[in-house]
């Protein structure tokens, strides 16, 4: 059985106080029956992340991660945030290779593989995005330009540190733009995803590998999608700052 995740993104978003009352109230919902077998995680900027672990306290279903860690160790790289640094704060996930973070940031595959051995020598698990932009998607090359990535960045990891990576599948037309995947096109990427990592790393450990839909994911459109044989959960950034929202998507399974 894999894991089901429900991860929100907040983004360069909330204050300290919005940020408490949201954690606080998902908290409080995760403690519903029907989420017991979900994991919610929740990832805030960097300096929401101790108060947020600190309100989630023993929940066993509510997480903690970072939108982006360093891909050194420790140093003088001024405004950088490390692995080690995250976990000593009891970060549990780490994002990794959002879309946003590669366009603005000009991160490259080379740095990701850096920033995933950091995360998971640190014992973060890493929530690695993938994705297409418009122009691939249109010119039908999305799953050999998605494979690419993920060969690029994740292939030189051993068996048994890839299967602490969750994949989250991002198209990036569909990131807060309401233009979602279609479940059938989540689904047949998803599907391309895992056989390319059963190809490498073979099937138990592809079919043990948690993978994420992203984009534009929302209460009306979760269920059709969490549906999927190959969707695990969501990667989401909008619906997730409401907290309603954010538990009635993983309310969805
Ligand atoms: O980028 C995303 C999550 O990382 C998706 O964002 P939206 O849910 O706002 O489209």
């Amino acid at each position: 059985m894999r894991k089901k995740i429900i991860a929100g993104n907040w983004k360069m978003n909330m204050t300290y106080e919005e940020g408490q009352i949201l954690t606080s109230e998902i908290v409080q919902m995760a403690q519903d029956e029907q989420l017991k077998d979900v994991s919610l995680v929740l990832n805030p900027p960097f300096p929401h992340l101790h108060v947020v672990k600190k309100l989630i306290g023993g929940a066993p279903n509510v997480f903690v991660g970072a939108q982006n860690c360093s891909d050194k160790e420790s140093g003088a790289y001024t405004g950088e945030v490390s692995a080690p640094i995250l976990a000593s704060f009891g970060v549990n996930f780490v994002i990794i290779g959002h879309s946003e973070r590669r366009e603005y940031f000009k991160e490259n595959n080379e740095m990701l593989t850096e920033k995933v051995k950091q995360a998971l020598a640190a014992g973060l698990q890493p929530i690695f995005c993938c994705g297409e932009s418009l122009d691939i998607r249109e010119a039908g090359t999305h799953e050999p330009n998605v494979k690419f990535q993920l060969t690029d960045s994740l292939f030189e990891l051993s068996a048994e540190e890839i299967s602490k990576v969750t994949i989250a599948y991002e198209p990036i037309w569909a990131i807060g733009t309401g233009k979602t995947a279609s479940a059938e096109q989540a689904q047949e990427m998803h599907a391309a995803i895992r056989k390319h990592l059963a190809s490498k790393y073979g099937k138990e450990v592809a079919d043990s590998i948690s993978i994420l839909y992203g984009g534009s994911m929302k209460p009306s459109n979760a269920a059709e999608l969490l549906a999927k044989p190959d969707v695990d959960g969501g990667l989401i950034g909008g619906a997730s700052l409401k907290s309603r929202d954010f538990i009635d998507i993983a309310k969805s399974y």
